[in-house]
């Protein structure tokens, strides 16, 4: 650690009196007693310092200076328990120091803006942000503007600002414009939206490496970009696995500093290419079945997947299915190995080392990547075949408010493999005690109808005699796409240079689209379930059912650093970290 000393003196922070120091690394404040002996110090590691300004400042609700000459205020981050074991709150710490003069004052100011451009070089100047007005409870903007804006001013981030007015707009923006300039893309809403920023970069940055997303066995090019999560959805999943909180200061605050995530992404394929991309969940059976019938109940606001939830449950389907995955090496972790990826977590950190083995820094890491594990898809397939309630696949633990330890509780989010998690067929109860045990500590795998592997890439396809029933069910499936995006599909897979997302496949199908009802309209009142479910990809539904799924190792980068361990860290008022308090 370096301790080269860059200032010291005394100043004061109200009536008392303290020795800051200034090293390499390190800003620290220590009370003094009256016989000068330390008492107690506030240390902030100069990564975690937000901003320096003149004067006595007040960022939040809002701005307001008093230029005193001989005062400075410091901001950094400061940490505060949810009351939860996983996850910190960061609010905006805030000091103000007097000195006896305004040259020292000064000379606090420069060492201090110095400090932080050395030793914190990675922090965004530059960002485009995207807020989609709709979403959750329609305060995207008034989170940015009131939250969100005021920080990034006092950081110094200057943000090119689109308020969405069509979804999709933001995807196509990132696919269509020069984003020459910008360190980082943030989005202003929930999941869905987190979803057409992934889209967007991860087709930009493949157009410009000249690479064809519709090809599973291309490997893809990292995106250069930072994606930074706003949270303002009615889900927020993909921030709360990744941050540990559902909070638009902490979100920004990890921002500003620059924090970097990788993230493991599922690319979904079926036979003419590309489908989309996937982070948290790609669920056939219950969860495909849930967010269709969901779907039709929008009217109800979030209360809709708990009411759908509960009819998917009461109606009690399973499907026929072909299940092959290829298994990732298990010397290296295990799904049941209830370890938990957490910030600084060495499995990922292993992973960063084995997935970009001849690069030291995250500049040279993008270059280094291109072409590298072609052998990635080597191995030896397992095959299952029965009947399922769902199959899933996550790269990710997919922990969100109502399953604090989410789907996979120890799956990683940038080791380069996913999830795969079956669930046989069982009696009612059965189900029911898996689902109940999301929401608990007891472990969901140790049922005898559910497996678990930590897999490379995963392929489901119908038994032999059930894709005929498949052409006539799959017409609901264009219950869950919009005009949108089905015109999206077929156009940027024509469009060649884009070639992002796949066709929808012949033309018998559409016919079929055309003439069929929507399965899901059978539920309890019917007494035909339907033979096929859909995929629920990350909220949406996919437009087929036998897929190719791969993880792409570190696809993406997040302003965050996976979850803080709340539990591990005492916190109280009095203790302000990234502060730690020395006695
Ligand atoms: N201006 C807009 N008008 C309509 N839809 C939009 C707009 N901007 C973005 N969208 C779309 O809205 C969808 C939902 O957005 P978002 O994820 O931010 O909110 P949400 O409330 O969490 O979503 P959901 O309704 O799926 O729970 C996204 O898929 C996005 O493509």
């Amino acid at each position: 650690m370096e301790t080269d000393l860059q200032l010291e003196s005394t100043v004061w922070v109200g009536s008392k009196i303290y020795r800051a120091v200034l090293t390499g690394w390190q800003f620290n404040w220590t009370e003094l007693d009256k016989k000068n002996r330390d008492k107690k110090t506030i240390s902030v590691p100069v990564a975690e310092v937000v901003g320096v300004e003149e004067g006595r400042v007040e960022i939040l609700p809002q701005k307001l200076i008093d230029d005193t000459d001989k005062v400075f205020t410091v901001f950094y981050v400061k940490r505060s328990s949810t009351g939860s074991s996983y996850g910190l709150l960061w609010t905006l710490g805030r000091t103000q120091f007097s000195v006896p003069s305004r040259v020292l004052r000064d000379q606090w100011t420069k060492h201090l803006r110095a400090a932080l451009k050395t030793h914190s070089p990675v922090r965004p100047n530059r960002l485009l942000v995207f807020i989609n007005p709709y979403g959750g409870k329609k305060k995207g903007r008034k989170i940015y503007h009131s939250l969100v804006a005021p920080l990034f001013e006092l950081a110094g981030i200057s943000c090119h600002v689109i308020v969405t007015e069509r979804a999709n707009q933001a995807r196509d923006h990132l696919l269509k414009k020069d984003l020459t300039g910008f360190d980082g893309v943030v989005c202003v809403g929930g999941d869905g939206m987190f979803s057409e920023i992934l889209h967007g970069l991860i087709g930009q940055t493949q157009q410009e490496a000249g690479l064809c997303e519709n090809d599973l066995t291309v490997t893809l090019q990292p995106c250069p970009r930072h994606i930074g999560i706003i949270p303002a959805g009615s889900t927020d999943c993909v921030c709360y696995a990744t941050v540990g909180v559902i909070d638009p200061v902490t979100s920004a605050l990890h921002i500003i500093i620059g924090d970097s995530q990788p993230l493991d992404v599922c690319s979904v394929h079926q036979a003419s290419g590309l489908v989309r991309y996937s982070v948290s969940l790609l669920g056939y059976g219950f969860y495909g079945d849930v967010l269709a019938e969901s779907e039709k109940h929008r009217w109800m606001g979030p209360l809709r997947y708990d009411y759908s939830g509960t009819m998917m449950y009461l109606s009690n389907r399973s499907y026929a299915g072909i299940v092959q995955y290829l298994p990732a090496d298990p010397l290296l972790s295990s799904p049941r190995d209830r370890t938990r990826c957490l910030s600084g977590c060495s499995v990922c950190s292993r992973s960063t080392e084995r997935l970009f083995p001849h690069s030291s820094d995250a500049g040279s890491l993008y270059s280094s990547h291109y072409n590298q594990f072609s052998s990635d898809l080597e191995g030896e397939w397992v095959t299952v075949e029965g009947r399922f309630r769902c199959v899933s696949l996550t790269c990710m633990s997919s922990s969100c408010p109502k399953s604090p330890l989410g789907l996979s509780p120890s799956a990683h989010l940038a080791d380069g493999t996913g999830d795969l998690i079956l669930v046989w067929d069982t009696h009612p109860l059965g189900f029911l005690k898996f689902l109940y045990r999301h929401t608990s500590t007891e472990d969901q795998f140790d049922l005898p109808f559910v497996e678990v592997h930590r897999v490379k890439a995963v392929r489901f396809s119908l038994p032999p005699g059930k894709e005929e029933e498949e052409y006539e069910e799959i017409g609901g499936l264009s219950g869950g796409m919009d005009e949108e995006e089905r015109g999206y599909i077929e156009t940027v897979s024509r469009s060649g240079s884009q070639q992002h997302l796949a066709d929808r496949g012949p033309g018998r199908e559409m016919t079929n689209l055309q003439k069929t009802g929507n399965p899901f309209l059978c539920g309890l009142c019917c007494s035909k379930a339907p033979a096929v479910s859909v995929w629920n990809c990350d909220g949406e539904i996919l437009p087929s059912i036998e897929i190719l799924s791969r993880v792409h190792g570190q696809l993406v980068r997040l302003y965050a650093r996976g979850i803080e361990d709340g539990a591990a860290v005492h916190c109280s008022e009095d203790i302000e970290r990234g502060c730690t308090l020395q006695i």
